[in-house]
């Protein structure tokens, strides 16, 4: 459910590309001879020119393939911890999403229900939303915005629309003011008709705080299920809304970005 990479086809030298050195930055190979005309080139020399294009631009073709696969790989292999704000339905089926992509990576989740931890914790079951899913195991509860704070490289916001300002607020000493802040709440703050991008910053004290949207339309069952779901992440900052593509993205869930 990645995108594909670009596909980019070397293309026959027309006659407004003739004379010119085509690709020859990106090959060791030398350039062809620039006083070459098509009218006097032998065969042979068009011959080495069309090799040495062919040869210049699988160079990059394979250069730009590492260049993705090396960015895929470095988002999941460099996140240690993500934290999740909110055990409810969605809360709860993000934090599966993101703990089934990386069996070593610690998921935690911050609840306001010690019972509820306890089953996350000892059963590996949300007793209050989504019971009858088993969770992964590298999802641990806590009640403890300090302890779930710690560490975390990536946040999911999972508290509904009403209540995010006032609970924020009350963290808000314990987030890293580079913590990148994934919203998956949706709907305007009633009275002051704010949006989470208002909302999450002004609660935060921090206009900086990096901010991604992840929305659907998404069903929090349907990603327990494991049953084909698209998503769109949307950031100023193209290259975070990227990296949550890469963590989250898997067989089941294709996320494609926006600004
Ligand atoms: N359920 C779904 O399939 C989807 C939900 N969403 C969005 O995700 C957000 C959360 O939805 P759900 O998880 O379904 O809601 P939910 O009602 O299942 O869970 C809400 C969670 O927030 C916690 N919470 C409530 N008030 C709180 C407060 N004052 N302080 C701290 N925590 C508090 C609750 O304890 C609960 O863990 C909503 O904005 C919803 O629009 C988005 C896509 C899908
Ligand atoms: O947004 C949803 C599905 O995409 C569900 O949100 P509510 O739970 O707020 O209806």
């Amino acid at each position: 459910f990645l995108p594909p990479a670009p596909i980019f086809r070397p293309r026959t030298p027309t006659a407004r590309h003739r004379g010119l050195p085509i690709c020859a930055a990106a090959s060791d190979a030398p350039p062809p001879d620039a006083e070459t005309d098509e009218g006097e080139a032998p065969r042979g020399g068009r011959k080495d020119r069309r090799r040495v294009v062919r040869i210049a631009w699988e160079k990059l073709v394979r250069w730009s393939r590492s260049w993705r696969s090396r960015n895929r790989s470095d988002v999941l292999e460099t996140t240690r911890k993500v934290v999740v704000l909110g055990g409810g339905s969605f809360g709860t089926a993000m934090a599966a999403q993101v703990a089934a992509k990386k069996p070593d990576l610690e998921v935690a989740m911050l609840l306001r229900d010690d019972l509820v931890c306890r089953s996350i914790n000892d059963r590996h079951v949300n007793s209050k939303y989504l019971s009858e899913y088993s969770l992964p195991e590298n999802i641990v509860a806590t009640t403890s915005a300090s302890e779930a704070l710690a560490g975390a490289n990536f946040c999911f916001h999972a508290v509904p629309v009403q209540f995010s300002s006032s609970f924020l607020e009350s963290i808000s000493t314990y987030v890293d003011p580079k913590l990148p802040f994934i919203s998956l709440s949706k709907g305007l703050e009633l009275n002051t008709l704010r949006t989470m991008s208002q909302i999450i910053p002004l609660a935060l004290g921090n206009p900086r705080q990096p901010f991604i949207v992840l929305s659907g339309p998404s069903f929090a069952v349907e990603l327990m299920e494991k049953l084909p779901t698209a998503m769109v992440v949307a950031s100023k900052d193209r290259k975070l809304a990227s990296a949550v593509q890469q963590l989250l993205a898997s067989s089941n869930l294709r996320i494609s970005t926006s600004r």
